[in-house]
């Protein structure tokens, strides 16, 4: 990271920059204790409002394969694949989360992408979060809560991988020119797994735009 709060952040024995080119992605493990993040996991599960949203791609309808919703301040309205997701008011939890990614991530966040994978057939294809509406270089926060999910990063040009396993309270940060670069994406299982909550926290700087998750 170039700025001197990454750097300092850096000096911690327990937050990992991951060794991607073009990107800065910095993971910090056991950001929450366990037994506090499946605190939120079942708290989150049965409190926000979720949805298993149809999408068009292709002229055709699909399903989404996993649920999700959108929480934050009322302006912060965003438009996905002709949906158009207008924010729930912050729940007293998602706000205590946000407040704390913010403190971790020196960035500010006016809302909060949910994703809930309840098992091994839920998934997210591979995308870059570069909505106009996030502005140049976003630094995105995202804390995952429950089962362990292999993230998968994908540079654009020269297609190097690279994944990392999303453990249970941890918090993953992207920023800078990651996005430009890089796609990342969630592959489904066959394993048997739990459950997973996953909580991108974002800043959405206009109020209306398109975005092409799949
Ligand atoms: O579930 C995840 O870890 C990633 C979610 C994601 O990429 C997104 O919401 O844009
Ligand atoms: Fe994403």
């Amino acid at each position: 990271m170039q700025s001197s709060f990454f750097d300092q952040q850096l000096d911690s024995p327990s937050v990992y920059r991951l060794p991607m080119h073009d990107a800065e992605v910095i993971y910090i493990p056991n950001w929450l204790a366990a037994e506090k993040a499946t605190q939120y996991y079942h708290k989150l599960a049965e409190s926000l409002v979720w949805r298993q949203d149809t999408i068009r791609l292709y002229g055709k309808e699909h399903l989404i394969p996993r649920q999700q919703c959108w929480y934050g301040d009322s302006g912060a309205v965003y438009q996905y694949s002709g949906l158009d997701l207008t924010p729930l008011p912050w729940t007293e939890e998602l706000q205590a989360l946000k407040q704390a990614c913010e403190s971790a991530s020196d960035a500010q966040f006016n809302s909060v992408l949910a994703n809930w994978y309840q098992h091994g057939q839920h998934s997210m294809g591979m995308h870059s979060d570069d909505e106009p509406e996030l502005g140049a270089q976003p630094t995105i926060a995202s804390l995952s809560l429950g089962a362990e999910r292999n993230f998968i990063f994908k540079h654009k040009r020269d297609k190097t991988r690279h994944s990392v396993l999303l453990e249970h309270g941890s918090l993953l940060i992207m920023a800078g020119m990651t996005q430009d670069h890089w796609q990342h994406g969630l592959n489904k299982t066959v394993k048997p797994i739990g459950g997973r909550i996953n909580l991108t926290f974002r800043q959405i700087v206009h109020d209306h735009s398109t975005t092409n998750h799949r």
